[in-house]
């Protein structure tokens, strides 16, 4: 086995040329938790996992992942897929029809070695809850149902590195709501980095801590996902899209109203949650530009909760009519999006003090 000094790190220099397309890409990704790939149609998010897994040669290449060298071509190194250690869960479920739920599972865990076993059958059927399609076959169940099994069959082979491409597009909203808050307790139990490629940004505000903006075969931007969607010189700050995650810290939870207070650097805020939250217990909330608006003095009787007192960074054009402003409030960066006439009667510009009040919250995980 290739190994080299460097921990909790992914790395991926490659370079892979097609007839109209061209993949030139080097990511520095965190070895731990969720990176995703974002990006238009065709901007090479499925290429980029292919080679990683080495279902494509990158020419010239570069793979590392956690201190092993999968890929380096400097020294004629090259790793099979099924040396690699890989988990590759695809927009649809391809699982074996004759074999149960269970013997899909077994199936993933007979293939790894006794002494690489880290997660077990039982904690594979646990995270994903499907303890009680054990028996069933895979013909009988829904399309959710067969991505979770999926999984729990990526999972049981104790992976260096799990691969999702699209996972829930095949999904409903229904369904895709059903998947991901397993995938969201993945993440928090075991140890495995995931890539995982998504069209849809909620789902990658929600899952991925890190994130990798393709464009045309190149890296627009990499980096932290909180950063990148509130950059206003990237394409994710803009649209109807456009939104904000805040990380906080739950501070109370009011059972008579069902108000939730959250504390973050930027002050508190307040959501109408049915569930109780523990004090203490953090919290990640996501709130759209489109909810956020402005006043130059403080608002009163009003029936919004939270208004927030900010500082304007910066302006920019969103689309014909409408402006989008990035706030600080504290160190959190917020978004608003105000229409261009009323950017025009504020006089809004950079270093401006301004309240910000915030209409709709949702609890991201
Ligand atoms: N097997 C192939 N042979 C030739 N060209 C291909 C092949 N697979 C993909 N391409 C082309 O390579 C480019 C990148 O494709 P890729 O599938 O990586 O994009 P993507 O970002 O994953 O797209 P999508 O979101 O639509 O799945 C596209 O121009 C595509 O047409």
């Amino acid at each position: 086995m290739t190994t080299t000094a460097s921990s909790a790190q992914i790395t991926a220099q490659l370079t892979l040329t097609r007839p109209g397309f061209t993949l030139d890409v080097d990511l520095q990704l965190p070895g731990r938790g969720v990176t995703a790939l974002f990006g238009p149609s065709g901007c090479g998010k499925t290429t980029c996992l292919r080679a990683i897994a080495g279902l494509e040669r990158a020419q010239p290449g570069r793979v590392e992942v956690n201190g092993e060298v999968w890929q380096d071509d400097a020294q004629t190194i090259w790793r099979a897929t099924h040396e690699r250690g890989l988990g590759y869960v695809f927009q649809e479920a391809s699982l074996f029809d004759h074999l149960s739920v269970r013997g899909n599972i077994d199936y993933g865990l007979k293939r790894t070695p006794p002494a690489r076993r880290k997660v077990a059958l039982e904690q594979a059927v646990d995270l994903l809850g499907i303890a009680p399609l054990m028996d069933r076959k895979p013909q009988t169940l829904s399309g959710g149902e067969r991505q979770r099994v999926a999984i729990a069959r990526a999972l049981a082979t104790s992976p260096r590195l799990l691969l999702m491409d699209e996972p829930l597009a095949a999904l409903d909203a229904q369904r895709k709501a059903e998947v991901l808050p397993y995938l969201e307790r993945l993440q928090h139990t075991l140890d495995i980095p995931m890539l995982y490629v998504s069209h849809a940004i909620d789902e990658v505000a929600s899952l991925a801590g890190h994130m990798v903006l393709l464009r045309k075969g190149r890296v627009l931007a990499q980096g932290r996902t909180n950063e990148l969607i509130v950059r206003l010189d990237l394409p994710l700050a803009h649209g109807d899209t456009a939104a904000t995650v805040i990380e906080g810290t739950v501070q109370q939870h009011d059972p008579q109203d069902h108000i939730t207070t959250v504390a973050f650097s930027g002050g508190h805020l307040m959501l109408v949650s049915p569930r109780a939250h523990a004090t203490g217990e953090p919290i990640r909330l996501r709130v759209q530009a489109r909810d956020v608006s402005l006043a130059l003095t403080a608002p009163c009787d009003t029936s919004i909760l939270n208004v927030l007192p900010a500082t304007v960074v910066a302006l920019g054009e969103d689309s014909p009519g409408q402006m989008m402003v990035a706030l600080d409030a504290g160190t959190t960066r917020l978004l608003a999006r105000v229409t261009q006439r009323s950017a025009q009667a504020l006089a809004l510009a950079p270093g401006q003090p301004v309240f910000a009040q915030v209409k709709g919250i949702a609890i991201v995980n």
